[in-house]
């Protein structure tokens, strides 16, 4: 059904998924898919050094990146995680710790040089945590910034969150918050939302598929991109879940029920595409 695709005119509003992946099948060239890994790609799990990807998801992944212009992943995760997961697939782009790395196909990782000088400050940040944080707080330290989790302690939220705000604060960096989870990052301005902004502001096309706030700012970003040029073609996807309620889902076109969902959601996508 290409009844809602005006050429370079951009279609109606609300579209159907089904409407959706054939308008972008028409522009399969230019389009750009951005996936978040938590929550998106792979479920949430206690241990955040565990998780894995659903393998249907990056079964259509793989299949994707094969007929559209470009697939990148844009994550909170480093790089180096990210291409522990998805190095065997061809050609995807990483955008790790929010844009401060990424990394190209198979080439190597690059570090925002403005965020660099932040290391040292970030280890040391990490040990403080570890030591004056209360048993149950999980710390990840991940180079150029640091993650304070609450998951398996929920009960401690107020306290990390507070405990964080104040030493980002003094030390005069950066927080985000997310899913039970507060992390502390350098003070440049470098989010999900800038990385959309760079690479889809040369495609006709892009979706993003997101779960949390931070994803947010990347929804915000192809809205402004089809804000300033009709013929962009932009669709927002949140994958839900109970934490962050109805905040993701209304800022999204579509609402997906789970990673494994995405799966069939893409494996039916590219039937689409490749038709
Ligand atoms: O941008 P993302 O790829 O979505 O990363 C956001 C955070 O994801 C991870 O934390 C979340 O997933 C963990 C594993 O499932 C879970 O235990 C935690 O409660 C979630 O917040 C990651 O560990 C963080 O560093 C990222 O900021």
């Amino acid at each position: 059904m290409r009844s809602n695709d005006a050429g370079n005119q951009r279609p109606s509003r609300p579209l159907t998924a089904d409407q959706a992946w054939q308008i972008t099948a028409s522009r399969a060239a230019e389009c750009v898919l951005f996936f978040d890994f938590d929550g998106v790609v792979a479920p949430v799990a206690d241990d955040p050094s565990a998780v894995q990807p659903v393998p249907e998801v990056m079964a259509a992944i793989g299949g994707l990146a094969e007929v559209v212009q470009r697939v990148a992943v844009v994550s909170a995760r480093p790089v180096d995680f990210l291409r522990e997961r998805f190095g065997h697939l061809a050609d995807i782009d990483l955008y790790g710790l929010y844009g401060l790395e990424h990394s190209h196909g198979s080439g190597e990782t690059v570090t925002e040089p403005d965020a660099l000088p932040w290391v040292p400050a970030m280890a040391e940040l990490a040990e403080r945590a570890r030591a004056e944080l209360p048993q149950g707080a999980l710390v990840e330290y991940k180079r150029l910034s640091v993650a304070l989790h609450w998951r398996t302690s929920p009960h401690l939220a107020e306290q990390v969150e507070a405990w964080g705000r104040a030493e980002a604060e003094r030390l005069g960096m950066r927080v985000q918050t997310g899913r039970m989870v507060i992390e502390i990052k350098p003070p440049g301005d470098r989010d999900k939302g800038m990385v959309i902004r760079d690479v889809a502001s040369s495609a006709g096309c892009a979706w993003y598929f997101g779960d949390d706030v931070s994803d947010i700012k990347a929804f915000n970003a192809l809205r402004e991109l089809e804000a300033a040029d009709d013929s962009f073609f932009g669709i927002c996807v949140a994958v839900a879940n109970p934490e962050t309620g109805q905040e993701v889902a209304r800022a999204a076109d579509l609402t997906i029920d789970s990673p494994q969902a995405l799966g069939k959601f893409l494996a039916e996508a590219l039937q689409t595409l490749r038709a």
